[in-house]
């Protein structure tokens, strides 16, 4: 078979670009070697972690329901059925992926992808059948991989990752998080709910690197009224498997006396590499940087012609949707359209709750490169809507260039923070001031009225407050 473009992986970024090549014309082949489509993401990462969010969230809600004169007999866990609610939203949305690649006229090809040579690609069934598929293009979005602990066994069950974090057959008493980024605390989350003590140990002095560091300490100080522990400033330098579950051997970062502490269950979330085994990349010499990302120019070109790569397997945030823009921009370059992505604007939201959004610079990032800005915040306490809900906490912040008003960041910790910030990636992707998104009219009572709000507080003129 002869193609015009090879997709290896359907995860976001992958399905996404086959399915924008083949609205283009282009002839078009995925290669995947999971039996369901939807990568990491809808199969083990992103879909069922929300499906679990979700769940937890319910259950912690309904034991609140008298608060608003509902009367329900205390909720009950069966977590076996709230596993099985997690996995039919899964099948849901990778049946969804096949259906659409279907839909496009595009082959789908189960098997382990190996770049033979420049526009070939061999395809290994799971039963050792081989077939050779030539094309002129390839794209790599073959994603990332959870980062190991040295010397530290993942067995899925007491050492587990972000995907057996998902699949835990009951509640620990003692949940040890190693790691206080994304995957941490939304999977912390999880178990927090359901009824896990949960301690987060982190290297670093605060949660959430890369965040702004006020809406991380706020959000920091939310969850530890949730019931969370944190060990900041602290490094894992064994965990090792008891007879019911594993002890944790923790040391300042800077160095010092260790400690050791137990747990049922220990989740290492230290982050994700990117993935590239036994692609022959090296065979057919795909130069990767030094940390083991496939090196890309601006139009998602590798530095051999005809292959292309984008998502986790190249630099910038590993995202979801920063993978499905690259997907289209890739499909369009290869067809001979100008396909680009703003790395300005790339939205990015913790799913906690309160949820955790973000976009565009922080305040530490605009300091570092010595850029004038005026800061606007608006908490939620003085939102209408958020008062009656009873979702307080939080507060919505907006950084704007001190001399043009144009907004350079926005950081919200608070209820639908990851709908909200959807407004301001809007504003920011048209250049828009922070007058502009003050003088936008917000319907009543909204909690985007908060950002509203937050943008007339970067003059000091905020009403409700
Ligand atoms: N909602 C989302 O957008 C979402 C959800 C899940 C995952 N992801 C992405 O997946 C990737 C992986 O997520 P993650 O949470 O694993 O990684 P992360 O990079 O977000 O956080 C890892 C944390 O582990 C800490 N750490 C590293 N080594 C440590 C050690 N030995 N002891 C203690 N702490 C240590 C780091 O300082 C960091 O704070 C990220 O790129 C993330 O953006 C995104």
């Amino acid at each position: 078979m002869s193609y015009d473009l090879i997709v290896i992986g359907t995860g976001p970024g992958g399905y996404v670009a086959a399915i924008r090549a083949a609205q283009l014309g282009l002839k078009t082949a995925v290669v995947e070697k999971r039996k369901t489509h939807g990568g990491t993401c809808l199969n083990i990462g992103c879909i069922p972690s929300k499906a679990l969010l979700h769940a937890s969230h319910m259950f912690q809600d309904a034991q609140h329901f008298a608060d608003m004169g509902i009367g329900v007999s205390a909720p009950t866990l069966d977590l076996a059925k709230m596993l099985s609610f997690k996995q039919e939203g899964v099948e849901g949305n990778t049946k969804g992926v096949e259906f659409l690649l279907k839909k496009n006229k595009i082959d789908a090809f189960i098997g382990h992808a190996r770049i033979a040579a420049v526009g070939q690609v061999e395809v290994t069934g799971e039963d050792g059948s081989n077939q050779m598929l030539e094309t002129k293009n390839i794209v790599i979005a073959t994603g990332s991989d959870v980062t190991r602990l040295p010397g530290i066994e993942i067995d899925e069950k007491v050492i587990v990752s972000s995907t057996g974090a998902l699949e835990l057959e009951s509640v620990p008493k003692r949940l040890v998080v190693i790691g206080a980024g994304v995957i941490g605390l939304e999977l912390g989350s999880v178990w927090r709910r359901l009824g896990a003590e949960v301690t987060v140990v982190e290297y670093l002095d605060r949660i959430l690197p890369g965040m702004d560091g006020e809406v991380a300490k706020n959000f920091q100080r939310i969850l530890g009224k949730q019931g969370f522990q944190f060990k900041l400033g602290s490094k894992v330098t064994g965990v090792e498997r008891t007879a019911n579950g594993a002890t944790l051997t923790v040391e300042p970062a800077a160095g010092g006396t260790p400690e050791t502490i137990e747990a049922d269950v220990v989740l290492v979330a230290i982050g994700r590499v990117p993935y590239t085994q036994g692609l022959g990349l090296d065979h057919v010499g795909v130069q990767l940087d030094n940390r083991g990302r496939i090196q890309t120019d601006a139009h998602f070109s590798t530095n051999i012609t005809g292959i292309y790569a984008i998502g986790d397997v190249i630099a910038g945030p590993m995202l979801a949707h920063k993978a499905e823009d690259e997907g289209v921009a890739v499909a369009e370059i290869i067809a001979g359209k100008a396909g680009h992505v703003n790395y300005d604007v790339i939205p990015s939201v913790v799913y906690t709750f309160p949820e955790v959004a973000s976009v565009g610079k922080t305040e530490e990032e605009l300091k570092a490169a010595g850029i004038a800005y005026n800061a606007g915040k608006f908490p939620f306490t003085a939102n209408g809507r958020a008062k009656v809900n009873r979702t307080t906490d939080g507060f919505v912040k907006i950084l704007a260039d001190a001399s043009t008003d144009k907004v350079l960041g926005v950081h919200i910790v608070g209820p639908e923070a990851g709908n909200l910030i959807h407004e301001a990636a809007i504003a920011m992707e048209f250049g828009a001031s922070s007058e502009d998104m003050a003088r936008t009219c917000h319907a009543h009572p909204t909690l985007a009225e908060a950002v509203k709000e937050a943008a007339l507080a970067v003059e000091k003129r905020a009403i409700h407050m």
